[in-house]
């Protein structure tokens, strides 16, 4: 149970829900119900949580200015949810698909992702983050080389006690559907992330993502998606032997759903069991949108 991370998504306003129509049982939450949730999440035994912000679509910009910004709605959710429930760990999102008018994880010019000033954007969002509480910052962008600025930029800062998790090894996916939608990314995405993800063929690749983000200064990695990629859990955590966490993501939950739905398969068995699978592949944290039915599940056992 203490394995299990849970992504949650927040949105503006006060006793504000949203379901997310392609993961069912996934609802965006106002800062105050989110609080709510996480507290009962954290009495279930769920002690982390990774945070997601569906930002208005009238503060995206081509640079993804508002990431920076201190009082961001990621920021005030950090700092709501670090003053209600201390004990919850929290992982915060550094990339800038949210806040970028063009969908992507950098800044785009020209058709091309342009790595170095993304990076200046990412210090700036890791360390309002950093001062908001965050716990552990978590750049899913696979920008080259920004651990490593993070890690300088946040020690200087005083931040040292802040850890990194790198999406190191984060597959360009059709797996990410759903929480493109959650997020409201999708829509405005141009083009697709295979510059910067990697290609699912590769496995070596994965490996040397690992390796210069554990050189830079991560303090955890994450394999990204989860079950089509159990060989790349089991080699990273084999060859590394560092904390590696693996996302069951979005569109591997709706697969679950849509089949329990449909009565194709029993809900509670399959997810139980794609949780034993990760734990089997050595993995040392799940990040999963069923993190609070698993930890009821595993409590009934
Ligand atoms: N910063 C990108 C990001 N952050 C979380 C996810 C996917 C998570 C999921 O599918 O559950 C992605 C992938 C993407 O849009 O390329
Ligand atoms: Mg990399």
């Amino acid at each position: 149970m203490t394995d299990l991370v849970w992504p949650v998504f927040v949105i503006e306003g006060e006793g504000q829900t949203e379901a997310v129509a392609s993961m069912p049982g996934v609802t965006r939450l106002s800062i105050d119900l989110l609080v709510e949730a996480v507290g009962e999440a954290s009495a279930l035994g769920v002690k982390a949580v990774a945070l997601f912000p569906k930002v208005d679509p009238s503060l995206k910009t081509p640079e993804g200015r508002e990431a920076a910004n201190p009082d961001s709605l990621m920021c005030r959710a950090i700092r709501a949810l670090k003053a209600a429930h201390p004990e919850v760990g929290l992982f915060c999102d550094v990339a800038l698909d949210p806040y970028n008018s063009d969908g992507h994880d950098g800044i785009v010019r020209d058709g091309v992702i342009l790595n170095d000033e993304t990076i200046e954007v990412l210090v700036r969002q890791s360390l309002v983050q950093a001062a908001a509480g965050a716990d552990v910052i978590a750049p899913s962008d696979m920008m080259d080389g920004r651990i490593g600025t993070i890690r300088d930029a946040l020690d200087q800062a005083g931040f040292a006690h802040v850890q990194i998790m790198s999406y190191a090894a984060k597959y360009a996916s059709a797996f990410y559907g759903p929480f493109r939608d959650a997020v409201g990314s999708g829509g405005a995405l141009k083009g697709d992330k295979q510059t910067y993800q990697m290609n699912p063929a590769n496995t070596d690749e994965a490996l040397r993502e690992v390796a210069m983000d554990l050189d830079e200064g991560a303090d955890s990695v994450m394999v990204k998606p989860g079950l089509p990629y159990l060989d790349i859990v089991q080699r990273v955590r084999e060859t590394f032997a560092v904390p590696t966490l693996v996302y069951q993501v979005s569109g591997e939950y709706a697969m679950m759903k849509a089949a329990a739905a449909n009565g194709w398969l029993d809900n509670d068995k399959a997810v139980l069991e794609s949780l034993l699978a990760f734990k089997r592949a050595g993995a040392n944290g799940i990040f999963t949108y069923a993190a609070v039915e698993a930890a009821r599940l595993l409590k009934s056992c």
